[in-house]
């Protein structure tokens, strides 16, 4: 029987769904083969159509570790929403239930690859291209809330005709990091896919590689068996640049009839999902796709522009991790930055071209895989072709402005001061700084040396680092705009809401998930409350525990300081 909060509980979860309707699956092209393929749970090669229907596969007795309380918010859900059995279950994985107005319809699309703007078909199975895309990852529902469409995905959700022979699913290390990172990355006001739940089951587990306990080794070692579970991430969409790029390398070959129209359709569907507000549905189709790549570069510059400001690598920033909404997606080689090195990665699979300081020119390499990808559509043009062009050899003087735009903002400047900014950089690689902890403590805006040596990894021994750094904040403070005590203030409060206090350090994470593997998620929590609220002072007593440098012991720690396994 059902008992009075309960069917309560069912009617605010047919309010939220009563508004949905299926965008992609109604205004683009299925896969015209998945009804000959059974459940499309197994790797084949998908030749046509923008997405195949493919249920998801449910954890078993899911159980709650988290949602999102500030995205609830945001949606306008209930929290009692989470004791609904419906909610629960759609949000696990489990669709047999779906009753009306949802629809029991679910969907993995397929995506093509470029690494470094090179063009890779060896990840796909057939060689071909036609077997890469969402591996894992199953969209559920879109639902327009307060005039806004969003699409819920599931991460982890079981295999699909892009699964490459893999599993299917998400690990609880992998997911409470994408799950907490999320949210975080919100709170830092970047732009991203946003955390809905957070599920997890003790009937299933599967294996990842991965090291032994206190190991330095870079490459794995052994074979784990993990948890597994099942992150619901909210977008706009998840279009991918890789999407754009499989239906745009189909149209440059001339793969099939409609090869061509599929990639309009797909660029149209882009713009009316993310670029709605600021491409005119009244312009011609060379014209919204000028538009499109111009504000596609201006938001992918400012996304990579505020990465750096935080501290944050991507790790992997393939083209099929790049949103073409131009916010951040995938966190899976992820790291915050902790030891200042321009070079960090702390994913062993992503090589120097994914590091730290190099973010801009990958960047620049999807930005070139996304104009690629759309040029089919402008060959007949000659003239709408130039002017896209100068807008893609735009990008490196675009990036560069939002660049030193974000360092003078980061150092509290009106103007960006080259030899300050490269002076500064070499002390902190000379000196050894937390990145984080440094940026933060000069908002201070210190007299002297004294408190930015608390982000210093090694004491100060060198005379003459010491002499460079008393130049330096000499330097600075005569090029900052501080009049008096007031204007000082001002100044430091501008400046702590562009440096964070607070960053998700892998460390902590890595607690968080050990504890989390046991049924236990206090940490899960904390870092939540915690990392929601990332340019707050907080209370002493987080400070002590969460303002810190990473301890020494942990350097060069497989799995803390660098990871092998994102999935
Ligand atoms: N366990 C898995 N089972 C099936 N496919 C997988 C699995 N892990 C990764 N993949 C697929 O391999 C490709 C590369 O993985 P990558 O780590 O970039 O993405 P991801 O973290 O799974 O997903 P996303 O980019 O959707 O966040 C993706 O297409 C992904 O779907
Ligand atoms: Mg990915």
């Amino acid at each position: 029987m059902m008992n009075k909060n309960n069917k309560k509980m069912i009617e605010i979860f047919d309010e939220l769904i009563s508004l949905s309707d299926y965008s992609f699956v109604n205004k683009l092209n299925g896969d015209p083969d998945a009804k000959q393929n059974g459940d499309n749970k197994s790797a084949r090669e998908v030749f046509s159509g923008h997405y195949v229907e493919v249920e998801p596969t449910a954890i078993k007795e899911p159980i709650y570790i988290s949602h999102s309380e500030n995205f609830f918010k945001e949606l306008g859900f209930s929290e009692q929403l989470l004791k609904s059995d419906d909610f629960i279950k759609l949000f696990s994985g489990d669709m047999s239930n779906i009753s009306k107005p949802i629809q029991k319809i679910a969907w993995a699309t397929g995506y093509a690859l470029s690494i470094y703007g090179r063009e890779y078909y060896a990840q796909c199975p057939f060689q071909t291209g036609n077997g890469y895309g969402d591996g894992r990852a199953i969209s559920v529902l879109e639902a327009v809330i307060n005039d806004k469409r969003w699409e819920f995905q599931l991460k982890g959700a079981g295999k699909t005709p892009y699964c490459r022979g893999a599993d299917g699913r998400a690990v609880l290390r992998s997911s409470i990091r994408e799950f907490l990172a999320q949210e975080h990355m919100n709170s830092l006001n970047i732009p991203t896919s946003r955390s809905l739940t957070l599920f997890t089951s003790k009937k299933e587990q599967v294996t990842r590689p991965w090291f032994r306990d206190n190991s330095y080794s870079m490459d794995p070692e052994v074979m784990i068996e993990e948890d597994v579970a099942i992150t619901t991430r909210v977008a706009s969409s998840f279009i991918r640049v890789g999407q754009l790029e499989l239906f745009g390398r189909r149209a440059r070959k001339n793969e099939y009839k409609n090869a061509l129209k599929e990639l309009e359709m797909i660029v149209l569907h882009l713009i009316d999902r993310e670029y709605s507000e600021d491409i005119s549905q009244d312009l011609r189709l060379e014209e919204k796709i000028i538009s499109l790549a111009n504000e596609f570069q201006s938001r992918l510059t400012s996304l990579v522009a505020n990465w750096i400001r935080v501290g944050y690598c991507q790790g992997n920033f393939n083209s099929d991790n790049c949103a073409a909404g131009g916010f951040t997606l995938d966190y899976g080689p992820f790291g915050f930055i902790e030891m200042f090195d321009p070079k960090y990665q702390s994913w062993t699979g992503g090589g120097v071209h994914f590091s730290f300081f190099n973010q801009p020119i990958a960047a620049l390499k999807n930005f070139k895989s996304f104009c690629n990808s759309l040029k089919p559509l402008l060959s007949s043009n000659k003239n709408a072709l130039e002017e896209f062009e100068k807008i893609e050899n735009n990008f490196s003087k675009v990036m560069q402005e939002k660049m030193q735009n974000m360092w003078a903002k980061k150092l509290g400047l009106d103007n960006f001061n080259v030899e300050l900014f490269e002076d500064l950089i070499n002390l902190m690689i000379d000196t050894k700084v937390d990145y984080t902890i440094f940026f933060r403590e000069l908002s201070n805006i210190p007299n002297d040396m004294s408190s930015l040596e608390k982000s210093f990894y090694e004491n100060l021994k060198d005379e003459n680092i010491k002499l460079r750094w008393n130049s330096w904040l000499k330097i600075w403070r005569s090029l900052i705009n501080i009049k008096d005590e007031e204007s000082k203030q001002k100044l430091s409060i501008q400046m702590k809401l562009i440096n964070p206090k607070y960053i998700l350090r892998e460390w902590h994470l890595v607690k968080a998930y050990q504890e989390a593997q046991n049924g236990n998620y206090t940490l899960v929590n904390e870092l939540q409350e915690i990392m929601t609220k990332p340019y707050d002072e907080q209370t002493k007593e987080i400070e002590e525990k969460y303002y810190i440098k990473k301890p020494k012991d942990l350097f060069g720690i497989a799995g803390i300081s660098h990871v092998s396994c994102s999935s």
